[in-house]
């Protein structure tokens, strides 16, 4: 009989409220907007190391940390072609194709980079920061990762990063 194990990791700090605007193919984009995002945590191994699949006291700080990243922020999807970013002294010029044109301090704004800021751009986003900080600090990595980013309750987005 084949079996697994499984974390899961919720808590209620685990959560982000940012600004953003979906950018579409045309180039249009949603007006900005903002979320109370929530994030889950799901990671399996095969085998069990001092009967734990991994620790939950050593992953959640680093997911609180990557939430804390975004929070109260701006998030601009930097890899997007169909936005300009005029890098100035203090503040980013984030030119649109309508036009339309943002200028925010640079304290205000985290360029991610992604293509898109829907919810599975950002979960993919989570799922890459939190395997390379648990391979940094504990050379473990497991063999699937599950990102789970909600929007609005009802409205989540699932991402799944495999051990190659
Ligand atoms: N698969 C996805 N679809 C959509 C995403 C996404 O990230 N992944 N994002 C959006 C928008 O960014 C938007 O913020 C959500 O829109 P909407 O569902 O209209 O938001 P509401 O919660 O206000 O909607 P209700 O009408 O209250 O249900 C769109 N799609």
């Amino acid at each position: 009989m084949k079996t697994a194990f499984s974390i899961r990791v919720y808590k209620q700090y685990f959560n982000f409220a940012s600004s953003h605007f979906m950018l579409f193919k045309d180039g249009t984009r949603e007006p900005l907007h903002g979320h109370n995002y929530r994030v889950q945590v799901k990671g399996n191994a095969p085998e069990l190391d001092d009967d734990m699949v991994f620790d939950f006291l050593n992953i959640k700080p680093i997911v609180r940390r990557i939430c804390d990243s975004l929070d109260h922020k701006l998030l601009i999807p930097k890899n997007n072609p169909n936005l300009v970013i005029e890098d100035r002294e203090n503040n980013y010029n984030i030119v649109c194709v309508d036009k339309s044109v943002f200028s925010i301090p640079k304290t205000d704004v985290l360029m991610l980079p992604i293509e898109n800021t829907s919810a599975e751009r950002i979960a993919a986003y989570i799922a890459n920061e939190l395997h390379a900080a648990v391979l940094a600090e504990y050379k473990f990595e497991f063999n699937e990762l599950e990102i789970e980013v909600e929007e609005t309750p009802g409205q989540a987005a699932v991402y799944t990063l495999f051990k190659e």
